[in-house]
């Protein structure tokens, strides 16, 4: 590992600490990203921040030596691999325990957010009994198309792929169906849809922590589950309940989003909590997960769903989009401290074994 510590006569621990400081992480989890290349340095982040890249770059441009360092983005794969879906590197579950949180509204942002940070982003609408991901999409009614009637192509929307239960059959048939029904047309969603390469895969989960749920964060292979809430203790309560569902499958629970946190007057700007205040931190603290963020209750969040269009991409800078940017840059690196984590334990306990 002499690398690690220089590099053509060059000591890189100040680029490592600089590295470390700028992401808040312990600096062994950043010194691995550096690798040599031409003779010069490269650093390559292992998970979706495109919008930092530059800020990232002047923070190492003060150093000596840092202006020269290259900077890349190559998304890790996330827990176990093996266990994983070929095509796709990291799958992650949007559950809530409440149903109408905002869950699959928070999963379609997060997605475009993803994919505004340099991502290939796919959505998984599992929420069989009330697929909305169509229609926020914008293209309800269409169909995956396929060549062999057997693998349907996902759609495309906003730089996104998806599938849903919605772009197969009427609202009407899917609610009435059963369990082992359900579960099942979430397995073929998953692997008969052609994937094309993917960094993230966000599953829109059926709301409840019912056996529904518990089947398919069991079944489905999922490198971490983020859980959306309100800061309502009615809906803290059913957030609970999903946490303590992962726990019980060993999923881990990569944090807590808050939605509907709070709503601003446009005209003075004055701050009112309709649903409370201080649920997000307090569930997030207790159950020692982090707190991605606060979502507002927003006019433009749900007129931009219900048309099917997508608010990042039109309104890049509106502080909702950063908002959703920085919860979607939490999340990623989460996710990756998850996977190592999840590997070193492995590795350990191979190492135990042997
Ligand atoms: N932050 C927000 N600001 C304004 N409206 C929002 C916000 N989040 C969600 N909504 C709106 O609230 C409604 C419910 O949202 P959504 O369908 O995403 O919830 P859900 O938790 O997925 O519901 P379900 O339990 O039915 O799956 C939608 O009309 C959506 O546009």
């Amino acid at each position: 590992m002499f690398f690690k510590k220089r590099h053509a006569g060059t000591d890189i621990s100040s680029f490592v600490a600089c590295v470390a400081g700028f992401f808040s992480l312990p600096e062994q989890k950043v010194s691995g990203w550096f690798t040599s290349e031409d003779g010069g340095l490269v650093l390559t982040l292992p998970f979706a921040c495109q919008s930092q890249h530059q800020g990232l770059s002047l923070a190492l441009q003060k150093l000596d030596g840092g202006d020269k360092i290259q900077i890349r983005q190559n998304i890790a794969f996330g827990g176990d691999a093996k266990r994983g879906h070929r095509s796709i590197r990291n799958l992650l579950a949007v559950a809530s325990g409440k149903g109408g949180v905002g869950k699959s509204t928070t999963t379609i942002n997060l997605a475009l957010a993803l994919a505004s940070e340099g991502a290939r982003v796919g959505i998984l609408d599992a929420d069989i009994y009330g697929p909305s991901i169509p229609i926020m999409l914008g293209n309800a009614g269409e169909h995956p198309k396929s060549i062999d009637n057997r693998h349907m192509q996902p759609l495309q929307a906003h730089g996104l792929v998806a599938n849903s239960i919605g772009y197969l059959v009427p609202a009407d048939d899917a609610a009435v169906w059963r369990g082992p029904m359900a579960s099942k047309a979430l397995q073929q969603l998953l692997n008969e849809t052609l994937w094309p390469q993917l960094d993230y895969l966000l599953i829109d989960m059926p709301p409840g922590t019912g056996d529904i749920q518990l089947t398919l964060a069991q079944q489905v292979p999922v490198s971490g589950a983020l859980v959306v809430t309100t800061p309502q203790n009615i809906a803290l309560a059913d957030a609970q309940k999903a946490i303590a569902m992962f726990n019980k499958v060993k999923v881990p629970v990569l944090g807590v989003l808050e939605n509907m946190s709070y709503h601003q007057c446009e005209n003075c700007g004055h701050k009112e909590f309709l649903f409370a205040q201080g649920g997000g931190e307090r569930i997030s603290g207790q159950n020692k997960v982090p707190l991605l963020g606060h979502i507002p209750l927003d006019i433009h969040i749900r007129e931009y769903t219900d048309a099917g269009k997508a608010l990042i991409v039109d309104k890049p800078q509106s502080v909702i989009s950063q908002a959703y940017g920085a919860a979607a840059r939490q999340l990623a690196k989460q996710l990756y401290i998850s996977g190592q984590d999840q590997a070193q334990a492995i590795d350990i306990s191979i190492k135990e074994a042997d």
